[in-house]
């Protein structure tokens, strides 16, 4: 969500750099609309024709402007035409559809029900569908009016399913998957589809058929009327974005959000990005250092690819007094809401989370395949992952500061989708790759796609400067010992113990969500969190066995958490000093850190002198849009 009023965010004052317009249309398509180019200048969401209603209901959410993609998209949205948007994770695409769509939908209101919703939001994965209808739920509670949205997912009982229609809502944010089973069980009436529908948005559209919705899709669009406005957003290009396009689309306009002033950069440059190189085995030793020495700031996101590393590494740290929660596919999706909000609450710090189920299936299976005791554990666990199961893809995790690739992601846009966890809204963050040697392909390819074709040698990915190797060296006796203590037997056990609670878990967490969809407290995770008290020489690390510039580094991350309040503080993310100045840095908005060359003595996270910089606090360089 946006800031509150006064945040800091407000304070910041206008910097010499201009704000990168939006760009606008990029390529003709199918004969598509070429629109004029605009005169350089934001606008407000006033200025954009949005209704009062809706603006005063942003502001109550201290959404005070609109961000470049939403300023370019928002016009053409309301003129009815059908668009389609590609700008970076993060740049407030999901308010760039929902807002016109409800103005659209205001007139409506209090007109006599229709017998269909007639706007469908389709989204890759379950927690997208969730994050999408608390979106839209809280716009329309706050415009009071007359309008209803429900969430379908696959999963939901038939009798569920007719309940949340029974209402005759408006809006329906489903996946793909879904409709062509409502269809089947009669809960849903194709002809009264075609009769109603007036809007349809396929939202994190590259993602919609490489999560394997194709034909489900195919299912949708022969039932949309010519009439029916359609809407594409998406993050990255692909060949799937344009043979949807193609699929759905009449006539669009394209919309592409250009912030450099030559080239697109698909990470937000407020994001600092950085590695290391270690053998595999030494990536626990790296991330213990990374995390128990405090030079990365918190709350963290850690990447793995297999669900056994993630229970491996929760094992591992727990012994070293560091809690985290894991959030994977496996588990029940009551389960996920719940962890996933906890996390964007700040009841805890560090979250071990898989990718999306498709990365993971593969990995498990190879894994199965070759490895007998992989085999037993599937017939033990018979882990059912699910299909709709998307942590990466779009959510907007709150106030993740350092996104951890633990295991490097199979592919770039795996790597984009990961990194775009921080540096979201006006926040900044960092990100550390661990890179073994098997990795060094995919992360060479990541770098040089990065760079882009004309800036070869740039290094946009650089070593992490904040920790030395006598430092991370100096664990390493304690690291090993205590990974070989944690065996096949204690995380296959784990992972089972997990699931177990969680499926009891979910059914209390169904109703509880029925009940109170916005209380957090009824379950607290601490079962994911070990209870076991880490032995003293593990939990502190005496400090003669840290060299002064790590301790530096570490007491840099601690000063500019301070500054920010600490981790549990609603309020600002971030903390970063930029790397270099670059126009469209902010995903939302560009802006221009004051960054001298970083890195020397200073931890990850704060300002070379010392104080603190809270997305933008104390970061007077940010450009006000
Ligand atoms: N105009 C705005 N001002 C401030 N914050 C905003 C604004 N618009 C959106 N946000 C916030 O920015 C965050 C990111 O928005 P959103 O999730 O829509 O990004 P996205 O472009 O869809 O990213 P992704 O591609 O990863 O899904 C959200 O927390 C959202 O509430």
């Amino acid at each position: 969500m946006g800031k509150a009023k006064g945040s800091p965010v407000d304070d910041v004052k206008p910097e010499v750099e201009e704000v990168e317009k939006a760009e606008e249309v990029e390529e003709q398509s199918n004969g598509g609309e070429v629109a004029e180019e605009e005169e350089e200048k934001d606008k407000s969401f006033e200025e954009l024709g949005l209704d009062p209603r809706l603006i005063r209901a942003l502001s109550k959410k201290g959404i005070e402007k609109p961000t470049p993609i939403q300023q370019t998209a928002i016009p053409y949205i309301l003129e009815g035409k059908d668009v389609v948007a590609r700008a970076k994770t993060g740049s407030g695409k999901t308010l760039a559809y929902l807002l016109p769509l409800l103005q659209k939908l205001f007139s409506d209101s209090g007109r006599k029900k229709k017998p269909a919703p007639c706007a469908f939001v389709l989204v890759p994965s379950r927690e997208l569908c969730q994050q999408v209808y608390t979106e839209v739920s809280w716009l329309i509670e706050l415009c009071r009016v007359q309008l209803k949205a429900v969430q379908l997912t696959s999963s939901m009982p038939v009798s569920d399913m007719r309940n949340a229609l029974a209402g005759l809502p408006e809006i329906l944010v489903t996946t793909p998957a879904c409709i062509p089973k409502c269809f089947a069980d009669g809960v849903l009436d194709p002809a009264a589809i075609s009769d109603s529908l007036e809007i349809l948005v396929l939202d994190e559209a590259d993602l919609l058929l490489s999560y394997g919705y194709e034909d489900n899709l195919r299912s949708v669009t022969s039932i949309v009327p010519r009439r029916c406005q359609c809407l594409l957003m998406s993050a990255t290009t692909s060949t799937d974005v344009e043979k949807l396009k193609k699929l759905i689309l009449h006539n669009p306009v394209v919309l592409t959000l250009q912030e450099g002033a030559d080239k697109e950069e698909p990470v937000p440059s407020n994001v600092q990005q950085f590695w290391i190189s270690c053998s595999a085995q030494d990536k626990l030793l790296n991330i213990l250092a990374l995390l128990k020495l405090e030079v990365v700031q918190k709350k963290i996101l850690i990447f793995i690819n297999t669900i056994d590393m993630g229970f491996k590494l929760k094992l591992f740290l727990e012994k070293f007094g560091i809690k985290t929660a894991i959030l994977n596919g496996e588990l029940p999706q009551n389960s996920r809401l719940h962890i996933l909000e906890q996390f964007n609450a700040g009841l805890f710090d560090y979250l071990i989370a898989t990718d999306d189920n498709n990365q993971t299936k593969e990995k498990e299976e190879v894994k199965g395949d070759d490895n007998k005791e992989g085999k037993k554990n599937k017939r033990r666990f018979k882990p059912k992952l699910d299909a709709e199961f998307g942590v990466v893809r779009g959510i907007d995790f709150k106030k993740v500061h350092t996104v951890i690739n633990y295991d490097m992601p199979q592919s770039v846009s795996g790597y984009i989708h990961r990194i775009g966890r921080t540096g979201r809204a006006y926040s900044s963050g960092s990100s550390v790759s661990l890179v073994s040697p098997d990795e060094m392909g995919v992360f060479e390819e990541i770098k040089s796609f990065l760079a882009g074709e004309e800036d070869k040698d740039s290094d946009i990915i650089t070593p992490f400067p904040s920790l030395t190797e006598n430092a991370v060296e100096s664990l390493r006796y304690r690291a090993e010992d205590v990974a070989k203590s944690v065996t096949k037997i204690a995380i296959r056990e784990s992972r089972a113990q997990d699931l177990r609670n969680e499926i009891i878990n979910s059914e209390k967490l169904k109703s509880h969500f029925e009940a109170n969809p916005r209380d957090l407290d009824l379950l607290k995770h601490d079962k994911l969190l070990s209870k076991t008290a880490p032995s003293p020489h593990l939990r502190d690390i005496p400090e003669y066995l840290v060299d002064a510039k790590t301790q530096e580094a570490s007491k840099m991350v601690k000063l500019a958490r301070a500054a920010m309040g600490g981790s549990r503080r609603t309020g600002g993310a971030g903390g970063q000093k930029k790397k270099r100045s670059r126009k469209g840095g902010d995903p939302l908005k560009t802006f221009n850190a004051n960054g001298s060359k970083r890195g020397h003595g200073g931890g990850v996270g704060q300002k070379k002198d010392g104080k603190g910089s809270s997305d933008g606090s104390a970061n007077k360089k940010q450009k006000t849009v």
